[in-house]
């Protein structure tokens, strides 16, 4: 006769399950925001109107991976993250961007690199940024691993 075995305890949330798994599972979350901005910029084509002062909306997005807390169910507060892109958004929105100090050249890429900059030491757990002038079709993302 076979001894019974006993079942293991059922968590308590799917948090919890997530964290127990043996299966190297991510959670990512992201939030989105826009600003509208004007800048120039420095080039080998188009080059006039590209250095006349012009604008675009631009569509953003940052994503955090990690586990949730068991307790929370939440990998970050996302009113946390929303108040820290409000100030990252606030350097950003209605601005000449030319004039925003540590940006660079205004293009998508360096946006995306000043995005995780500011967020970075604020929200550890950062691992994606996005930025896109949807109806120009340009699109970048800024990945990395920790
Ligand atoms: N690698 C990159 N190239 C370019 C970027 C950039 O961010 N990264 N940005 C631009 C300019 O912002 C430019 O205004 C966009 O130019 P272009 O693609 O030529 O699109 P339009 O001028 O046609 O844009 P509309 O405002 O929609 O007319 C260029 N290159
Ligand atoms: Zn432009």
């Amino acid at each position: 006769m076979s001894t019974p075995v006993a079942a293991p305890p059922s968590p308590s949330s799917a948090a919890e399950t997530m964290v127990n798994s043996n299966s190297k599972t991510v959670c990512e979350l992201s939030q989105r925001f826009f600003f509208e901005a004007a800048h120039t910029l420095n080039r080998d084509i188009e080059t006039e109107s590209s250095r006349r002062i012009h604008g675009h909306t631009y569509e953003a997005e940052v994503t955090v991976a990690g586990q949730p807390d068991a307790t929370t169910g939440m990998l970050i507060d996302l009113g946390y993250l929303r108040s820290e892109i409000a100030r990252v958004r606030e350097m950003l929105d209605h601005r000449l961007l030319d004039e925003v100090q540590d940006l660079g050249p205004a293009t998508i890429e360096n946006l995306c690199a000043f995005i995780r900059k500011q967020l970075e030491d604020s929200v550890p757990s950062l691992c994606a940024v996005m930025v896109e002038r949807r109806l120009s079709g340009d699109r970048c993302v800024l990945r990395w691993t920790r």
